[in-house]
This record gives C-alpha cells, sequence and structure tokens, in this order.
C-alpha cells in the first residue's frame, strides 16, 4: 500500500532527554489515525516532525512522498495543522478570518470566495460569517479553526488535541465534520484524550515516553490487549478493595472506574472466587479503549 505517512526510528531529542523515541508509523489514505497516549508522551512533538516545523534528532520519515529532513518546506503547502493554540483573529469576523487563511495559503483571489463558502458550511458556519471572532463559544472558534486549517483543502491534516476545552455536543459535531473529511479522502491524524473520539478511529496508535506501544484499530485493541476475562464489581468502598484485589493471584488488573472496579481476571473461573471473597456482585463485560489503554498505561511502567 502507498502510505501517506511513514516513519522510520523516528527521534527527537531535547538535550538529553528523549522525547519521542524510534517510531514506526505508516498512515494508510483517508484513514483517521488517532494518536494517543499520556501528557507529555510525545504527542505534539511527533506531529511537529511531521509537519515540517521540527528537525528530527535522527531517523527519518516522509510525508506525502517528501522526506521530513531535506523536504520539510515541501510538506507544508499541502498539510492542514491545527495545534492546541491554534490563533484566530478575536477583532475580524468569521469571513474575514477565513479570508485572511486563504491569503496565507495563497488561493487565488478567483477562487477564494467558492472556497470560503465551502468551508463555512462544512463547519456548519452558516448565519455566523459577519460575527466577530470575539462573541463566538469556544465550539464556534473551534470549528472556525478547522475552516481556516483547511481552507487550502490540504490531503492530510494534522490536529492536536482539537476538541479540549469544548462541550460534549461540540465535540460529537467536530468529529462528524472529521469523519466527512475523512470519507472525503483526506487523510487525518488527530491527538485527543477522549476515549469516544478514540472509538471513532480507524487505527490508534498509542504512545508512552515517546515510544509506540500498541497500533491497531480499536477493535483488535480490545479484542487482543487485554488476554483474560474482565469483570465489573460493585463494592462499597472501591479504593480500599483495589489493593486488596490487584494482590489476589489470578487478578490480573484492576482498576477504578467511578464507583466501580473493573477487574482483568486469568480465567472464567475464578469469578466465583472473586465473589465470595468480595461478597459482591461479579459481572463480565465488555473491555472498552479506556480498559485497554489502563492495562497498556500500566503495563508500560512496568
Ligand atoms: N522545545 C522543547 N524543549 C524541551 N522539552 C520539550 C520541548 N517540547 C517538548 N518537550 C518535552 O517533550 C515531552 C513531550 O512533549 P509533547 O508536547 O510532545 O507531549 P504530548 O504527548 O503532546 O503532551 P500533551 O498531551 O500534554 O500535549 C515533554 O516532556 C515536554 O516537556
Amino acid at each position: 500500500m502507498e502510505y501517506v505517512v511513514t516513519t522510520r526510528e523516528l527521534t527527537r531529542r531535547f538535550g538529553n532527554f528523549t522525547a519521542v523515541d524510534r517510531l514506526n508509523l505508516s498512515i494508510a489514505p483517508g484513514e483517521i489515525y488517532g494518536f494517543l497516549g499520556p501528557n507529555g508522551s510525545g504527542k505534539s512533538t511527533t506531529i511537529r516532525m511531521l509537519c515540517g516545523i521540527l528537525e528530527p534528532s535522527a531517523g527519518s520519515g516522509q510525508v506525502l512522498g517528501y522526506d521530513l529532513a531535506s523536504e520539510a518546506e515541501k510538506i507544508k503547502p499541502h498539510i492542514g495543522y491545527m495545534s492546541q493554540k491554534f490563533s484566530l483573529y478575536d477583532d475580524l469576523t468569521v469571513y474575514e478570518n477565513l479570508d485572511f487563511y486563504a491569503g496565507v495559503y495563497s488561493i487565488p483571489y478567483r477562487e477564494r470566495r467558492h472556497r470560503i463558502g465551502e468551508m463555512i458550511e462544512l463547519a456548519s458556519l452558516s448565519g455566523r460569517e459577519k460575527d466577530l471572532v470575539a462573541h463566538l463559544s469556544v465550539g464556534w472558534k473551534q470549528r472556525l479553526a478547522l475552516g481556516c486549517s483547511i481552507v487550502a483543502k490540504p490531503s492530510i491534516l494534522f490536529l492536536d488535541e482539537p476538541t479540549s476545552g469544548i462541550s460534549p455536543t461540540s465535540r460529537k459535531m467536530f468529529f462528524t465534520i472529521i469523519q466527512r473529511l475523512a470519507n472525503e479522502g483526506t487523510t487525518v491524524m488527530v491527538t485527543t484524550h477522549f476515549m469516544d473520539e478514540a472509538e471513532r478511529c480507524s487505527n490508534i496508535a498509542f504512545i508512552s515516553e515517546g515510544r509506540l506501544i500498541a497500533n491497531d484499530t480499536p477493535d483488535q485493541l480490545r479484542n487482543q490487549v487485554l488476554s483474560g476475562v474482565l469483570v465489573e464489581v460493585e463494592v462499597a468502598e472501591p479504593m480500599q478493595w483495589l489493593a486488596k484485589l490487584e494482590n489476589l493471584p489470578y487478578v490480573k488488573e484492576c482498576s477504578l472506574h467511578g464507583s466501580l472496579l473493573h477487574v482483568l481476571l486469568e480465567h472464567e473461573n475464578k469469578m466465583a472466587d472473586l465473589r465470595v471473597y468480595t461478597n459482591s456482585e461479579v459481572n463480565p463485560i465488555t473491555p472498552s479503549l479506556e480498559d485497554v489503554f489502563i492495562t497498556l498505561a500500566k503495563r508500560d511502567r512496568g
């Protein structure tokens, strides 16, 4: 397959500290590639290298066939990038912001009106064209920022935590736009801390301390990372039970989810033992992506 992004042992150091550690990634065209990991695990640093903004310290990579180290300037016109700190102009209207970015991307004058109209429709900003950005809610601003970052119709879009700080409804709306873009052929690499968004990705790469520790479809991750049987246990004072259960020989993992405990057992036949031990309800559950990531992060910590 012809990949849109490939990296080989891609590494970035800051002084003695390795932020991205020998990363091998392959992103197929039209994919929504979720890039997940704890805070400080190297997601933004990777994206900045892929956008040609930050030079790799070692290893190599290609975006749309251009080499990250020697052809960074050729990458930039073909990509859209929305960082956590995307800047809009508060004292300009929605339309003027889009027009400004259309100018930045050198879209010819005769095409601008049409292109801006498309972005307004795509980002559901109709009727707000003349509103000052200062008067928009965060959710509207994020959609406008997305419109600005794709006004030049990039073939690949990098989104670095695009939905942090916006309401669940706005997040859903934002992700629906991303899915529409992907359906139309745009490749999207997106970082998120939200599991419902991760579920909507076609592939998920999970990194920890700069290293790739899992990379698969959401379904495969759910089915393959947790070997054993996951059960839910409802106990009073779950925090105290957590430590006790973690020490049982037949318990592989144990984590707190609200007031419930999720416990990974070696085998189904240990459910009865756990019921007796806790004197509580023990029911098997289908693992969620959150269970998968908690397990991955724990395993990685050793
Ligand atoms: N310019 C820099 N100089 C020194 N250290 C840096 C620099 N940029 C990033 N780092 C460090 O590299 C590590 C990875 O940072 P990065 O921003 O890539 O993580 P992240 O996974 O995107 O985190 P978050 O989810 O919090 O945004 C962090 O420890 C960070 O402090």
